[in-house]
Order: structure tokens, then sequence, then C-alpha cells
């Protein structure tokens, strides 16, 4: 049987920020006394994690797209905290959690992992870090995965990726990528790929349709596509994609 989600925890937690993530934060703010330009959020033990106001941004693109690869660079340049949903689904396998070989299956099958095992791994990834921007990677896989997000959570995202890239440039990433992952072959591909075009396209619609999407072309050098994403976190983005929801 899966587990049911647990219900949120009030988690205490002190994070760097920028002078954005102040704005964009119910969080009390104090400067450190050793540094004027790196002010710490103190979180009162009682706030719940979506009084914490976070920054959520969603990464969608098909299997082998950049979405990883392109995290990266946003955390290195903005600090976001990155947790891609494929990662801690990995993660629990190799742990051998409950359900590890129902979850090892639906990974090599390409299909999706019911929604409360996912989003409660990505609750308690969110909870415990003293970070208060995400990139939450590789999730929303499907619209009930994305309802099931926003009434456990309680919170949407503020801004949405999309890596538009080409099955055939998909497929030749994949198979070339070479990190022993057991679906990177290409039986498994072709059917994560037809999963993410009947099950993943409908998501990005719906966030096309909130004006919430940013779509970007994903084929080109990673630095070449990285500063397509660079505008979108820049200071002024990220203020007005903030206010804008
Ligand atoms: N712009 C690019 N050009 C060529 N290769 C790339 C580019 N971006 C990423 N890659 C490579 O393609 C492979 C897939 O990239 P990555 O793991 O970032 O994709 P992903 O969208 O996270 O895929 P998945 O959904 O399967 O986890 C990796 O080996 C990566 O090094
Ligand atoms: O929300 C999710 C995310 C992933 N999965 C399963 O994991 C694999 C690999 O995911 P990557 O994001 O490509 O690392 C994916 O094909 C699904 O089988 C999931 O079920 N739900
Ligand atoms: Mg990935």
């Amino acid at each position: 049987m899966w587990r049911r989600v647990t219900s949120l925890s009030p988690v205490i937690s002190t994070s760097k920020s920028t002078s954005f993530d102040q704005a964009a934060s119910g969080f009390k703010i104090w400067r450190s006394s050793f540094s004027t330009e790196t002010p710490t959020m103190v979180k009162d033990a009682t706030t719940s994690f979506k009084e914490r106001n976070p920054f959520i941004t969603f990464v969608l693109g098909g299997p082998g797209s950049g979405k990883g690869t392109q995290c990266q660079k946003i955390v290195e340049t903005f600090g976001f905290k990155h947790l891609s949903a494929g990662e801690l689904l990995r993660r629990e396998i190799e742990s051998n959690s409950e359900n590890w070989s129902q979850m090892l299956n639906t990974i090599k099958e390409g299909r999706i992992v019911p929604s409360e095992v996912t989003v409660r791994l990505i609750q308690q990834e969110m909870e415990s870090s003293d970070n208060n921007k995400f990139l939450i990677d590789g999730f929303p896989r499907t619209e009930e995965n994305r309802i099931a997000f926003e009434q456990l959570i309680g919170l949407e995202p503020n801004v949405v990726l999309f890596f538009d890239c080409s099955e055939e440039e998909m497929v030749k990433r994949v198979l070339n990528r070479n990190q022993g992952r057991v679906d990177d072959n290409i039986d498994t591909v072709k059917k994560r790929l037809k999963v993410f075009e009947i099950l993943n396209l409908p998501v990005i619609d719906y966030y096309s349709k909130r004006g919430k999407l940013r779509k970007i072309d994903a084929v080109g050098t990673e630095d070449e596509i990285f500063e397509k994403v660079r505008p979108i976190f820049s200071a002024c983005g990220m203020m007005s994609h903030y206010f804008a929801f």
C-alpha cells in the first residue's frame, strides 16, 4: 500500500537571503552584526511553511530536455534550493524505503509514482530547508500531481519554466547521459516521451493559460540556454514575476 501524506509540520529555519527575499517573505528579518550585506531571516517555530511565503519555481520539460543541467546553473547564479522529484524518488528506492520496489518498477516503465508519495518527499525537503527559493524539477508530471501539490502544500508556483526540446534531441541526450539510470534506455525513453505528451503537456498548458509559463527553446549549448533563463531570475525579472501573482 502507498503511504499517505503527513500533515504540514512547523519548522525552525534560518537563511541568508537577498533583499528580494525579504520583500517577498513573511519572516521576521534582522541583520547580522557581522555583515551589512547578508540579512538573516528568523522563522517563528509556529509559522507554517505557507506563511514563509516561499518563491516556488516548477521546472518542466521532456526527458533529457536539460532541466537538471539548467537548475544547477540557476542554483549557482541565484542561490535557489534545487529539488528534483525524480532524484528524491531514486533516493527513496536506494534507501529501501517502504514501496521501493513498486517505485523502481514504476520508474523503469516510465510511469508516474502516486502524488501522495512525491508531494510528501517534496514537502519534507521544502519544510526542512533554510532556503526560501525553490526549484522543483520534474514536477508536477500530471494534472493530478498539480492539484495534490496545491491542496496539500496550499501554494501555487510563482513561475513555471518549460524547456522545449525536440524529441530527437531529447532521445540523443538521454542515451548519451551515462549516469546508470534504469530509465535511460530506448524502450523506457519512448514510454516517457509518450507520458510527457499525454500527461505533462496539459499541466504546461494550464500554467500557460494562468500566465505563469516561461517557455525556453532548449536547443543549443548549455550556456546559450542559460542566457535565456537568466533574465527570468534577474532582480527585475523576479520582482515582476513575484508581484504579478
Ligand atoms: N544544451 C545541451 N546540449 C547538449 N547536451 C545537454 C544540454 N543540456 C544538458 N545536456 C546533457 O543531456 C543530458 C540530459 O540532461 P539533464 O539531465 O539536465 O536533463 P533532464 O531534463 O533533467 O532529464 P530527465 O528528465 O531525464 O532527468 C545530460 O547528460 C546533460 O549533460
Ligand atoms: O514527479 C515525479 C517525478 C518523477 N517521477 C518518475 O521518476 C522518473 C524520472 O524522473 P526525472 O525527472 O526524469 O528524473 C520519471 O520518468 C517517473 O517515472 C514521477 O513518477 N513523478
Ligand atoms: Mg533530471
